[in-house]
């Protein structure tokens, strides 16, 4: 669904590699953490996938298209395939929760009764039922965030790029927010979340890219761990899971 191939990005000619040489293979239907110190080029790979930036060097597919070289007419439709949420949250400060998220419909020319269709839906998805009336001084951190999640994703895209969602959020309501991640991408979205939340990656335990001074330095996915104890992590991180929701009940 995403394939980086040898890609470098320098922000100047010249300059420092801010990505050097990358690259990796992230599946549809694939829940992936990428991981690195500040600077070391998770917002700049997730800027190259919505071709807000192209790359020095390499080829980027997305969604069966080849990124670097795509006209400027053709972004649009990239973009449509791609939902996309930031730690600061960016929501419309004077829309209620229901308008920030079908404002997104609109633009893209969705029917009314699409709209009416597919807002509340996405807002059951994210856990805001019944929230749709506030504006988003009335909510919490964790709230905003969802409804932010929400229109990434009520326009159903096969891909959704989540740039440090809880980088401002409390341990508990970072969890409950990737919780809302994972559920969405057992709706068969593929996720991409750059962090710096050790605490999260271990919880979750889902593919981890690392990243150090624009290096590729881990995949777990290219054979870093042997099968038997892929599988054990994954029945690790179910447990976690599911003593996360019996600590809500
Ligand atoms: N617009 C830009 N112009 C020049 N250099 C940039 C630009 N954006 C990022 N960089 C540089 O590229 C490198 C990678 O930055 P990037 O923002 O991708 O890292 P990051 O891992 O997302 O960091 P953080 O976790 O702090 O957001 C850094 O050295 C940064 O200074």
């Amino acid at each position: 669904m995403i394939r980086f191939e040898h890609v470098t990005k320098r922000y100047a000619a010249g300059g420092p590699a801010a990505l050097d040489d990358v690259s990796l293979d992230i599946d549809r239907g694939e829940f992936v953490f990428v991981v690195g110190a500040s600077g070391s080029g998770k917002s700049t790979l997730m800027r190259l996938v919505t071709r807000e930036i192209t790359p020095t060097a390499g080829s980027i597919l997305v969604a069966g298209r080849d990124v670097a070289p795509m006209p400027e007419r053709k972004v649009p439709s990239l973009r449509r395939d791609i939902g996309v949420v930031f730690q600061d949250f960016r929501l419309l400060e004077g829309k209620t929760v229901y308008q920030n998220v079908a404002f997104v419909l609109r633009v893209l020319g969705s029917k009314r009764h699409q709209i009416k269709q597919l807002v509340p839906e996405t807002l059951d998805l994210v856990g805001l039922d019944g929230m749709a009336g506030r504006l988003p001084h009335e909510l919490s951190g964790g709230e905003q965030q969802r409804v932010a999640i929400a229109r990434a994703v009520v326009k159903k895209p096969p891909i959704l790029l989540a740039d440090e969602p809880t980088g401002n959020l409390d341990p508990d309501t970072s969890a409950e927010i990737v919780k809302v991640l994972d559920r969405i991408n057992k709706t068969g979205t593929t996720v991409a979340m750059a962090t710096h939340d050790q605490g999260i990656v271990d919880v979750f335990q889902k593919r981890v890219i690392e990243l150090k001074n624009g290096e590729l330095v881990r995949d777990e996915a290219r054979g870093g761990y042997a099968r038997d104890e892929t599988r054990e992590r994954e029945r690790a991180a179910q447990r976690a899971v599911e003593a996360l929701e019996r600590d809500e009940d």
